[in-house]
């Protein structure tokens, strides 16, 4: 099968992420702006003491701030490609409030550390899932804090001992985290492979991997609008197999089938990544040519032509001799789609009636 160029598939894939993304950083980010909150009221509820007050405020803060930020993003500018790195920002943030927190308790042993540690956990754990993409980023983005925090404590002489005992519920929690977002990493992305493969086939012909004639219904009105917009010329080319039918019948239809594949692919090796080539019908093709006026069209499908007639194709260790016949229209201002290809069509009627095997414009 063919790599399909860049296009309208894609184009939905790439949009699908981009609000996947969006929704997450937008949720990650509500979760996190109300949570910080709610524990610094209740901290305050269990009247830690003030300067404690301010390091719990401030370990809170770059969590608060990436959230707010991220919520703003999200609203102003839906479509930025930005979630990606604010979805990563929440999630260190995050991590960082978590292991600061934890080693404030563990250095200070104050207000009611029980609750706080579990919400804290779960947070960590659902932005984790939210924000990250697979086991390892999750484990990379704990690692660095929890470094970070076992080295505060051992120069501030803390009791190491004491603070392994109190790591089990965050590494516990580490575990389950980089399960869970490895297995969400994994069906997310399965679940995008599977809808590019659907679009794909949905758009190609199941013989030849060129474009289907419903990809072109899609695509067509689109490049006639392009190519108007920017005085651009666009041409259409119809080819048709000569005596295909005697093909057919003189070496079966499977050879008739590999016959269509082979044309599919000369017509693609001649073209470039811009152009479509769609099974049009049977044996008929069709190609849509932006950027092309007439004389460059008619120069394309004689390349064409030419592979096609001059090679004979090889099936099954016998060689197949096959022409082809051409029909070229260029768009004109008053054309709509049905004219542009009844056009070819006649063009490449032209042909059949003059001998086969030519082009005609
Ligand atoms: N092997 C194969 N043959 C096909 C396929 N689709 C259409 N055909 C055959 O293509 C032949 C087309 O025959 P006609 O329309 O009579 O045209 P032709 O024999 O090519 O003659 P001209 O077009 O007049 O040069 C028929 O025999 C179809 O069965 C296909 O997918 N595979």
């Amino acid at each position: 099968m063919f790599d399909v160029p860049h296009d309208g598939t894609d184009c939905a894939n790439d949009v699908s992420l981009l609000v996947t993304r969006a929704t997450t950083c937008a949720a990650a980010a509500l979760a996190m702006l109300v949570l910080p909150l709610y524990q610094l009221i209740e901290i305050f509820e269990h009247q830690t003491p003030s300067d404690l007050l301010w390091l719990h405020a401030a370990w809170r803060a770059p969590v608060f701030l990436v959230a707010l930020a991220s919520l703003l993003v999200c609203m102003l500018q839906p479509g930025s490609g930005a979630p990606k790195l604010l979805l990563r920002l929440i999630a260190a943030s995050v991590m960082i409030m978590m292991f600061g927190l934890f080693t404030t308790n563990m250095l200070h042993a104050q207000g009611n550390p029980e609750p706080m540690a579990r919400g804290i956990i779960m947070a960590t754990f659902a932005v984790s899932l939210l924000s990250l993409r697979g086991g390892w980023e999750v484990l990379l983005h704990f690692a660095l804090p929890l470094a970070g925090s076992l080295a505060w404590l051992a120069f501030r002489g803390a009791d190491l001992l004491e603070t392994t005992t109190q790591l089990v519920d965050p590494v516990m929690m580490l575990v389950i985290a980089m399960i869970a977002s490895e297995l969400f990493y994994r069906i997310r992305g399965q679940q995008f492979a599977l809808q590019r493969q659907l679009r794909q086939l949905a758009s190609t012909d199941a013989l030849t991997g060129l474009h289907n004639r419903r990809d072109l219904e899609r695509r067509i009105a689109a490049e006639m609008s392009r190519s108007r917009r920017h005085a651009q010329p666009l041409s259409v080319v119809i080819g048709d197999l000569d005596h295909f039918k005697r093909v057919n019948d003189e070496y079966g239809h499977g050879v008739g089938d590999d016959v269509l594949r082979a044309v599919g692919v000369r017509m693609r090796r001649n073209l470039r990544s811009e152009d479509l080539a769609v099974r049009w019908g049977g044996e008929e093709f069709l190609l849509l040519l932006p950027d092309t006026d007439r004389d460059g069209a008619v120069d394309v499908a004689e390349k064409i032509r030419r592979t096609i007639s001059e090679h004979p194709i090889g099936c099954n260790g016998q060689e197949v001799p096959v022409t082809i016949s051409f029909g070229v229209a260029e768009l004109t201002d008053s054309d709509q789609v049905a004219d542009l290809i009844r056009r070819a069509d006649d063009a490449m009627y032209r042909a059949k009636a003059q001998g086969r095997d030519r082009v005609c414009a």
